[in-house]
């Protein structure tokens, strides 16, 4: 299975001793922060420490990712310069409305990459939809570019470009949800939920991590370190789930040993998806142990 994308933690850029531990909290991603957790005083200063933090700290191994400004700011094209040169895994891409956002950033990734002698499309790119806009157009932008490797939904903008508020139980949410869940699958690319502001409320943040996990995603953007254990124990396979599957592949392998396809276990039947979710179950197992 690919990496996993359970927790990726925002840490705003203008904070040096943040990004400096910011790792060792175990979330499977880092997401430097460049755009709406800094002021706009501060944009210089905070490219210069992001900078400075890739191009001199060991992250672990941990995924790093920055989010920029857009390309449509006054600092976007800055960050660029400066982002790619400092080589993380992945740009996130802010507000992304259009297919043409996603190639206009891939070009001057492309572009960057080639000055400093970087081998074409080393950095990756995840674009962040936050809007009605980009929901709609969420299939044409997961597949803009060869560099993408996910998806994500942006709710607190995304709420309040539908003027409307964010609900606990996320009705609101639901249809954009949706969207950009079907759009990463169609694509083969990574689908990541929104963050959760109520840092304090670990009982409504476990309920729309159980909802977002039951949609379908990979995993949610969190922007504080006690998120981190909350998803990780609901994306855990339990030991019933991983009995379950172990069954189903000892009797498919059994089915198959004898020339046939299909089979029932337990009064449910077993057929090729069964083994396929089954499969999914023991590979997250195994992954998660790691
Ligand atoms: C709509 C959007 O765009 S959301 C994305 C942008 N927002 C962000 O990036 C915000 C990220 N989060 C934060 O800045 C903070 O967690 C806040 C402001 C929400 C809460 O701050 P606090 O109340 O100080 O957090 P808390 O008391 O839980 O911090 C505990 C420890 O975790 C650290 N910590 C908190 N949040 C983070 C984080 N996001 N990344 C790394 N470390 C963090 C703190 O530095 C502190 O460390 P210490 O014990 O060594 O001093
Ligand atoms: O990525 C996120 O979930 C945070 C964000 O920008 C938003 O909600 O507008
Ligand atoms: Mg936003």
């Amino acid at each position: 299975m690919g990496r996993l994308r359970r927790t990726m933690l925002y840490v705003p850029g203008n904070n040096p001793g943040m990004i400096r531990d910011a790792h060792i909290y175990g979330a499977d991603s880092i997401m430097i922060d460049l755009e709406d957790s800094v002021s706009l005083n501060e944009k210089d200063a905070a490219r210069l420490i992001v900078y400075h933090a890739l191009k001199t700290l060991d992250f672990g191994g941990t995924e790093i990712l920055v989010r920029v400004n857009p390309l449509n700011t006054p600092y976007g094209r800055d960050d660029f310069e400066a982002i790619v040169r400092a080589k993380p895994d992945a740009i996130r891409l802010p507000k992304t409305e259009t297919p043409a956002d996603v190639v206009e950033a891939d070009e001057l990734i492309s572009e960057i990459e080639t000055k400093i002698g970087l081998p074409r499309g080393t950095i990756k790119l995840f674009a962040a939809i936050e809007s009605a806009k980009g929901a709609l157009n969420a299939e044409r932008i997961a597949t803009a570019s060869s560099r993408l490797i996910g998806i994500a939904i942006g709710a607190e903008d995304f709420v309040t470009d539908l003027k409307t508020t964010r609900s606990l139980e996320g009705i609101e949410l639901l249809t954009a949800r949706s969207f950009v869940l079907f759009a990463a699958r169609a694509a083969g690319i990574a689908a990541v939920d929104t963050v959760f502001s109520n840092v304090k409320d670990d009982e409504g943040f476990a309920g729309e991590v159980k909802l977002i996990k039951q949609l379908g995603f990979d995993g949610k953007s969190i922007i504080n370190p006690r998120q981190i254990e909350i998803v990780h124990r609901i994306y855990a396979p339990t030991e019933d789930e991983i009995e379950k599957a172990q069954h189903v592949i000892e009797a498919i392998e059994e089915a198959e040993a004898n020339g046939s396809g299909v089979i029932s276990l337990n009064g449910k039947m077993i057929d090729k998806p069964v083994v396929e979710r089954a499969r999914r179950v023991l590979d997250l197992a195994a992954a998660v142990k790691i």
